[in-house]
């Protein structure tokens, strides 16, 4: 059968001419068409007005203290005009201030920093998953352990990764830690000698520049197999990428619409600094997978590899999972290690008698035969230095714009009524500095982590640096050890004198991701003392 005989076929069922006849005789009214469009767009506006009206002010959120744009718009979504980039965490404060421990921040957010309901909410990850804006977070890239949000996936994925974080598997990573502490008091003493003023015998160094370094040097060791040498050489094309990152995640996360668009302009250099990442990270697995035993080394990198090797499938990460995971400690564990180790210096500068003491502490436990540095066992119980350490995660808390939780049913907090699906801006920080909470809470004093001290003693159910739960900081024990190490052999190692300009400076702060000080340097005066075995 031919074409034209089938199209004689169709001719003869479908009398095509009577069709076109019939849909001509019908007129199009346009008149009539507008209107009835005009009214249909009507009525969808004013059941959206009325539903957010309703939502606003009769809405299980109702009751719920809070700026009353917020019944309307997302809190992120307010600009006032004046303010400066990565001021938010500062709005949210006088926020808090003013209307209490659970106010309104959205149509669908409630703020909340009740040390209970921060607890329930963080503890119990069966009724509370991660809420939208980790999904934002996955753009682009495969989800980590980080931004995972179905539960049995995170429980998996957490499994596979959770021993390279276990205390022993970090307590040998020290010899890694020791090297890049090492680098830095290499560093420090050639900046002293840079700067010295003959007469005082003092340099000046940018600590909190330095302490960054170390951080993403430290990562570099123990999770991309060698160190960046960021302190030496202050560049490398890691470094680089995950500053874009951090850009990249912060834009999606404060521009919820122009973000993503900008993400999308070409040039913007972040696909090209993703690209050279991911060739970077496969010539690293492509080595180790190819070099086998010979190339064997005990970090953190290593037992992602060995994964691959599990029997159960289920078990193991492909390549691209190593990469990502990887990459994810780097912008995980660096900025936010980094910032508190520079708090502490930041502290210690602004209160001398606290150095005193610490140093006294330090100074009491001495260097063993040809010892050039403190090591961890000798660091870990020191009530002081981990007072100083922890009062600086409380009142410097470098996660200070809150996070999202979203329940997965009805549920009640705390005689709250909130409806499945709501989202939970849980803000940490302000737990650690309700005065309820702790004592003259706006003050730093190392004193309330020890017992017998005469002061009231630290609320632990009130701090949450780390988050809580299922879903807290999987680093926690690599960043104390990281920071034991720095802090006490910086401080056993050199004396140091505040700069009065740079101690006011550092009270500006911005938060992007992380809360630091907005100039992102901290200089103080610094001296290499006579310490031996
Ligand atoms: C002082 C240093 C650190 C602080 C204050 C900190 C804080 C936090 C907080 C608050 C969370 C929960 C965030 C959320 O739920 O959105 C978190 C999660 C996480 N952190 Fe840290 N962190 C620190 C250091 C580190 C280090 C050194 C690493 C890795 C080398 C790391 C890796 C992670 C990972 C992988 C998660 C996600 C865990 C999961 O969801 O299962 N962090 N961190």
């Amino acid at each position: 059968m031919n074409l034209t005989t089938i199209t004689k076929k169709l001719e003869d069922v479908v009398d095509i001419n009577n069709i076109v006849e019939t849909i001509s005789s019908h007129t199009v009214d346009t008149d009539k068409l507008g209107k009835i469009a005009k009214a249909a767009a009507l009525t969808y506006t004013t059941y959206i007005i009325s539903t957010k009206l309703y939502d606003a002010f009769f809405g299980p959120l109702s009751g719920l203290p809070g700026p009353i744009g917020f019944r309307f718009y997302g809190f992120q979504y307010s600009r006032s005009i004046g303010r400066k980039p990565g001021d938010m965490w500062e709005c949210l404060k006088v926020w808090r201030e003013k209307y209490g421990r659970v106010i309104r921040l959205g149509p669908n957010r409630i703020g909340i920093s009740d040390k209970r309901m921060l607890r329930q909410i963080q503890v119990n990850d069966a009724d509370f998953c991660k809420g939208p804006m980790y999904v934002s977070l996955q753009r682009r890239s495969p989800p980590t352990v980080f931004n995972l949000i179905n539960r049995v996936e995170h429980k998996q994925r957490r499994r596979i990764i959770s021993p390279a974080f276990s205390i022993k598997y970090i307590n040998s990573l020290e010899s890694f830690m020791q090297s890049t502490t090492n680098a830095l008091v290499n560093r420090v003493d050639k900046d002293i000698k840079k700067t010295l003023d003959e007469q005082t015998g003092y340099g000046k160094v940018d600590i909190w520049l330095l302490v960054q370094y170390l951080a993403l040097d430290v990562i570099g060791e123990t999770a991309f197999g060698k160190t960046f040498n960021m302190l030496e050489k202050e560049d490398h094309l890691v470094s680089r990428a995950v500053n874009m990152q951090m850009e990249r995640s912060f834009k999606l996360l404060t521009n919820p619409i122009l973000g993503p668009l900008l993400m999308k302009l070409p040039n913007n250099g972040i696909l090209k600094a993703n690209e050279e990442l991911k060739e970077f990270m496969k010539q690293i697995i492509i080595e180790r997978l190819e070099g086998g035993e010979a190339v064997r080394r005990n970090d953190i990198l290593q037992i992602l590899i060995d994964s691959q090797r599990d029997n159960d499938p289920e078990q193991r990460l492909t390549a691209q999972m190593i990469a990502q995971e990887t990459v994810l400690f780097l912008t995980a564990g660096s900025e936010t290690t980094a910032n508190t180790t520079g708090f502490v210096f930041v502290e210690l500068m602004k209160h001398p008698e606290k150095l005193a003491l610490l140093r006294q502490e330090l100074d009491a436990v001495p260097f063993e035969n040809d010892q050039k540095l403190l090591n961890h066992e000798q660091l870990k119980t020191l009530p002081y230095l981990n007072a100083v350490i922890n009062e600086t995660l409380r009142l410097d808390s470098i996660i200070v714009n809150g996070f999202e939780r979203v329940p997965l049913k009805d549920t009640v907090l705390d005689g709250h009524f909130i409806p499945k699906g709501t989202i939970l801006h849980i803000n940490n920080y302000h737990a650690h500095i309700d005065n309820d909470y702790w004592p003259e809470a706006e003050k730093w004093i190392p004193e309330r982590w020890i017992a017998g001290s005469g002061y009231p003693e630290a609320d632990t159910e009130a701090f949450f640096p780390f988050s809580a739960g299922a879903r807290n900081c999987i680093g926690q024990g690599f960043a104390y050890q990281e920071m034991r190490l720095c802090i006490a052999n910086v401080i056993k190692l050199y004396d140091m004198e505040a700069i009065s300009e740079e101690v006011i400076a550092s009270d500006d702060r911005r938060s992007f991701i992380t809360l630091g000080v907005r100039s992102g340097s901290y200089n103080i005066k610094m001296k290499r003392r006579t310490v031996t075995a």
